[in-house]
């Protein structure tokens, strides 16, 4: 695998390079990650371009929030893809990088673990967060962009998020290679990608995601507005749902949202 040259102190304002055969863009710094490769898509980039940024003004968050994370120090990026399959297939992507972050971080022996459907925590916080956006042409993908930010290197937390986000120096005393970090994920994407286009679903990954799924086996409480309940988390479907068995016996399907990692697991 190759090794991307990523270091703070070489990286000027624009630096092109390849990886695996495909173009990596640096910034120093840039509005989104994901609204340059948005842009780069309108040029003809390729699939498989990845956009590295060390500074975000503008980063975007999932629901419309942003993602603000000071310069250096972490993992910001996004991927332009142009698969071929239907648009209906293109958010289960999201935990398919999400399993490759998750894989990338125990490779560098951190105990990460996945808050389903796409964070990545660590001691329950989150280390990475993923926003996947797609653009459709006459009903047709055009490009999916899958951004994501990881916490690596940052020695503090804004106050705010203290008791939801970390970082891996945070959680082991430890500075990560970011380098190797991104070389890591891509490697463990690459790999993912082509197991998931293979049957447009995670039927080939289900045991990798569940033996690193945060609440596996826990109980949880699904904060459906309503119709709200509790049942223990069993794992995910091929399709990304979480699979929740409830007091009766019977197995729910979770298709989305959000997840509290402290005390019982909440989802809504
Ligand atoms: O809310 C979340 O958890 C998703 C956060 C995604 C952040 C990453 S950082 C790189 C890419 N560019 C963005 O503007 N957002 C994503």
């Amino acid at each position: 695998m190759s090794v991307i040259p990523y270091n703070t102190d070489t990286i000027s304002n624009e630096i092109h390079t390849e990886w695996a055969g495909k173009t990596v863009h640096f910034a120093k710094e840039i509005d989104s990650t994901n609204e340059w490769c948005k842009r780069l898509s309108k040029e003809d980039a390729v699939h498989g371009t990845l956009a590295v940024a060390e500074f975000q003004s503008a980063g975007k968050g999932r629901l419309g929030r942003r993602w603000v994370v000071p310069e250096g120090n972490s993992i910001m990026m996004s991927i332009l893809l142009r698969p071929d399959f239907e648009p209906r297939f293109a958010s289960m992507l999201t935990l398919v990088m999400g399993l490759s972050v998750a894989q990338a971080a125990k490779e560098l022996e951190v105990d990460v673990s996945i808050k389903w459907p796409n964070d990545v925590v660590v001691s329950r916080k989150k280390i990475c967060g993923i926003l996947t956006e797609m653009g459709l042409e006459e009903g047709k993908i055009r490009e999916v962009v899958i951004g994501v930010g990881i916490n690596v290197n940052l020695a503090e937390i804004q106050e705010e998020l203290k008791d939801k986000a970390t970082s891996l120096y945070l959680e082991t005393g430890k500075i990560y290679d970011r380098n190797r970090l991104i070389g890591l994920v891509m490697g463990k994407f690459e790999k993912n990608y082509e197991k998931f286009v293979q049957t447009c679903d995670l039927s080939l990954m289900i045991d990798d995601y569940n033996m690193m799924l945060a609440n596996k086996c826990q109980p949880v409480r699904i904060l459906d507005k309503l119709d709200p309940y509790e049942g223990v988390a069993l794992g995910i479907d091929r399709e990304g749902e979480l699979l929740v068995r409830v007091a009766d016996g019977r197995i729910r399907k979770v298709c989305s949202g959000e997840v509290s990692v402290r005390g019982l697991y909440s989802y809504v």
